[in-house]
């Protein structure tokens, strides 16, 4: 599903260059749960932004489902990851004019053919899924950090994407909430998405098919814990 190679990432300022990711080389497989750990600052985001086609790479490239995204150009890479990628944000990025059901709503506005009755079907159904349905029509200001955190999370679920890209999904949430969250990602890999999350959770990171631990801008330790995954 995901091929990085001699991946690198190097950001400029007037303190000079800075490797956030260095020569990374990866897979990860079509269904795989995949957590990315490490300490603050090591390059998780930034691998993130990366395979969200966010931000570019310095050096090397991103294959995902068989496109070479790194070399897409940008009015591409739009409407890739709208279609492609489902992705929930660290600071969340919910339009605070639109409710929480429109927020839902909005990724499916972008790339489905689904009337206005289905969008709105489905965007309750999301919501009902995180435990939010009776928060639908409140605007995200109105609303708690972690209930802000679950409706992206949904919003994420909308188009129904084959990849999940989740940075601290459950960074916010109560351990109800999160062990909840949790489970619904698992279910959605043994249903065949992709999901690579980025989290401080050491409890999740073992329940994963995979963790990888990211420091100082290298992937330098690869935790199998499951067997049926495989050889990178
Ligand atoms: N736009 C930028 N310009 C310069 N340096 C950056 C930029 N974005 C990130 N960095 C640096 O790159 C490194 C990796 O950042 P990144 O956000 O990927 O870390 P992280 O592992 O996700 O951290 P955290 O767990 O705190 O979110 C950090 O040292 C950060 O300061």
């Amino acid at each position: 599903m995901i091929q990085l190679q001699n991946l690198s990432k190097v950001y400029s300022n007037d303190a000079g260059q800075f490797w956030a990711l260095k020569d990374v080389n990866l897979s990860i497989h079509k269904g795989e749960f995949v957590a990315v750990i490490g300490k603050s600052g090591s390059g998780k985001s930034t691998l993130l932004h990366l395979l969200a086609g966010i931000d570019s790479p310095t050096n090397g490239s991103i294959t995902v489902g068989g496109k070479k995204i790194s070399s897409f150009p940008q009015n591409l890479i739009t409407k890739w990851r709208c279609r492609e990628t489902g992705i929930v944000f660290q600071s969340f990025f919910l339009l605070q004019t639109l409710t929480l059901l429109e927020n839902v709503m909005l990724p499916m506005e972008f790339s489905r053919f689904l009337t206005r009755r289905k969008r709105k079907e489905r965007a309750l159904s999301l919501l009902k899924d995180v435990d939010l349905l009776h928060k639908a029509n409140h605007f995200p200001d109105s609303v708690s950090g972690g209930e802000q955190q679950r409706c992206a999370i949904a919003r994420a679920l909308a188009n129904d994407a084959p990849l999940i890209l989740a940075d601290e999904p459950t960074g916010n949430l109560d351990s109800e909430n999160a062990e909840h969250i949790f489970s619904l990602f698992k279910n959605l890999a043994a249903q065949g998405k992709t999901i690579v999350m980025v989290t401080h959770d050491t409890d999740f990171s073992q329940r994963v098919d995979r963790s990888l631990l990211v420091k100082d801008g290298q992937i330098s330790d690869i935790y199998f814990t499951n067997e049926k995954v495989g050889q990178i």
